[in-house]
């Protein structure tokens, strides 16, 4: 194509269109002289392929993309010093004692680890009782690593879990009335006293993950009477759902509740307005990020998170069991597991989350440039 021509079809091209009719009418003419042409006008809508045939272009049609910086890697820390025990159902990650976290992690902290999540595993006879009280042990496995992770990696970020089911003989994530069911001011009272310690400790983010109703606010508080809520995140898992999915987990941290499930206290699966509701709440109630949980299965909840905290970070957790599954079907070979671990990750991020906890952690530090 000549130069003026390729500039007079432009110039018509573009006339085209910001000229409806004179589309209309052109498509009807051509209709007319040729049965099999095609109405430019629709030509030119119906091209896509031109926008994503550079692996840039195509890079450029997501909103966003994975980093490792948006990137925290769950940790199981357990009180046995020099344990470094496999999960079974939980490929490749181990039950580690505080001498084993280090050597471990430096490695991932060179790669570009920005990010951990701590969760205590008391193994130890009698470590469990009806209050949680270690908890927040000084000298308990979450309350160590949170001291010696500041020490050793200066740049890391911690966040510790809060919860009491690790710590709970009955394996409930509060404390409980005589007939079973969560006594919400005690496990409230308790959970924030055990955020508190942590925050203490030096942790730069708490997260609650108990689902007992009011903790954002009591932690917020006790964080400001305390003087130091201008310098921790409160991440709060507003929408964790009860379902399948945390069966590894725990296999992992040993939280398996000793009787009846959580039903009461996590989101039933289909309880969508409810999780808006759980969502709106703690962002009033003070909630720095907010935290969907499971993570594929609950995407309409993340892009809802999305929607309602939109001044906000949405982080999601895919949780062990969208882990372990994505490693069985690889393993059985339905997909590669790298392309699976970034295309769930890409849906996440879609949905509306920018804060990813996945044990694909070390993996996409490997994968990522970035
Ligand atoms: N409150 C405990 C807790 N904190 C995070 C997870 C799940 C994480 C995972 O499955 O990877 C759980 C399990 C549960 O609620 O039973
Ligand atoms: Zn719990
Ligand atoms: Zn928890």
């Amino acid at each position: 194509m000549s130069f003026s021509s390729l500039v007079s079809d432009i110039a018509y091209r573009s006339a085209e269109r910001d000229d409806q009719r004179s589309q209309v009418s052109r498509a009807r003419s051509y209709a007319s002289t040729a049965a099999t042409s095609v109405s430019i006008a629709g030509d030119i809508s119906s091209q896509l392929h031109g926008g994503y045939s550079h692996p840039l272009a195509r890079a450029w049609q997501a909103e966003r993309q994975l980093t490792k910086s948006m990137l925290i890697f769950p940790l199981f820390v357990s009180d046995q010093p020099d344990e470094e025990t496999l999960i079974p159902s939980l490929p490749n990650q181990h039950r580690r004692g505080i001498n084993k976290i280090v050597p471990y992690l430096r490695p991932l902290v060179e790669k570009g680890l920005r990010s951990v999540i701590l969760f205590g595993v008391p193994i130890a006879p009698n470590a469990k009782d009806a209050l949680g009280t270690n908890a927040d042990d000084p000298k308990g496995p979450v309350m160590k690593s949170i001291r010696l992770l500041r020490r050793t990696f200066p740049d890391l970020f911690i966040v510790a879990d809060v919860c009491l089911c690790e710590y709970t003989t009955h394996g409930h994530c509060g404390i409980l009335r005589d007939d079973g069911s969560l006594n919400n001011v005690l496990s409230v009272e308790r959970v924030s006293d055990v955020a508190m310690s942590y925050a203490e400790a030096g942790a730069h983010c708490v997260a609650p993950s108990d689902m007992n109703d009011g903790r954002i606010r009591a932690i917020k508080l006790k964080l400001i009477e305390a003087g130091i809520a201008h310098q921790v995140v409160l991440m709060s898992y507003s929408a964790k759902f009860s379902g399948c999915l945390y069966g590894p987990f725990r296999d992992a941290a040993g939280s398996c509740p000793s009787f009846g499930d959580r039903r009461c206290y996590q989101l039933p699966p289909g309880g969508r307005g409810l999780a808006r509701r759980a969502i709106v709440r703690d962002i009033n109630e003070g909630a720095d990020i907010i935290m969907v949980k499971p993570a594929s299965q609950y995407l309409d909840i993340i892009s809802d998170a999305k929607e309602l905290g939109k001044d906000l970070p949405i982080a999601a957790y895919q949780v062990s069991g969208e882990y372990a599954m994505i490693h069985a079907a690889a393993k059985a070979g339905v997909f590669d597991l790298r392309a699976m671990a970034e295309e769930a990750t890409q849906g996440i991020l879609r949905a509306g989350a920018s804060i990813v906890v996945s044990y694909f952690t070390p993996e996409f530090l490997d994968w990522l440039s970035n």
